[in-house]
């Protein structure tokens, strides 16, 4: 079994479309996604809001490589140009985590190195799966219950908006 957790956002042009995009093309493979949220930009804090999401995605025959290669090839398909570290973006597909894997490579970073600090993840994470668990770090509840208030309330279910 090679369970993975994809996190997808967008803050450029037609943002539930290319949420869409990357969706539909997981859909062979997907066991859950959650609702669409949207959230106040953090890192390079001068640009506009996101759409993110969480999706867990299932396929015995892919590694965590191969989880790569389908978070780029999902990104290509939504013509993302590669601009500065943390700027805007068309899609953004972040490998969060594959089963139990750790990775050190630079190219593949496993669980993503973020994934403990951020909001954007951890709440759509555990709205799909409670018991959610970042390997080597812990719950997600309770990585998120240690973060600060104001990055919680940045993130903001939108209930009119569906995957
Ligand atoms: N877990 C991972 N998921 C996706 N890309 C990863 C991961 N670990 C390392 N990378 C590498 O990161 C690079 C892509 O970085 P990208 O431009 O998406 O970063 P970013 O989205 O701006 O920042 P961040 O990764 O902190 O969210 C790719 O070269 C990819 O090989
Ligand atoms: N709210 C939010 N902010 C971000 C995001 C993101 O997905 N959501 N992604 C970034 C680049 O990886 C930079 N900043």
């Amino acid at each position: 079994m090679s369970r993975a957790v994809l996190s997808l956002g967008s803050n450029l042009g037609d943002r539930l479309s290319y949420l869409h995009l990357a969706v539909e093309g997981l859909r062979d493979v997907l066991v859950a996604v959650s609702s669409v949220y949207e959230t106040a930009p953090w890192g390079v804090t001068d640009q506009p809001d996101f759409l993110n999401a969480v999706c867990v995605v299932d396929d015995p025959g892919r590694d965590h490589w191969a989880w790569l290669r389908t978070a780029q090839e999902l990104e290509r398909r939504a013509e993302r140009v590669r601009e500065r570290r943390w700027g805007p973006r068309t899609l953004d597909v972040d490998v969060v985590a594959v089963d139990d894997v750790r990775s050190d490579d630079p190219e593949l970073l496993l669980p993503h190195p973020g994934t403990h600090e951020r909001a954007t993840v951890l709440i759509p994470w555990l709205e799909i799966d409670p018991d959610a668990e970042v390997p080597g770090k812990g719950r997600a509840d309770a990585l998120l219950a240690a973060l600060p208030e104001d990055d919680r309330a940045g993130v903001r279910r939108r209930a009119d908006l569906t995957l």
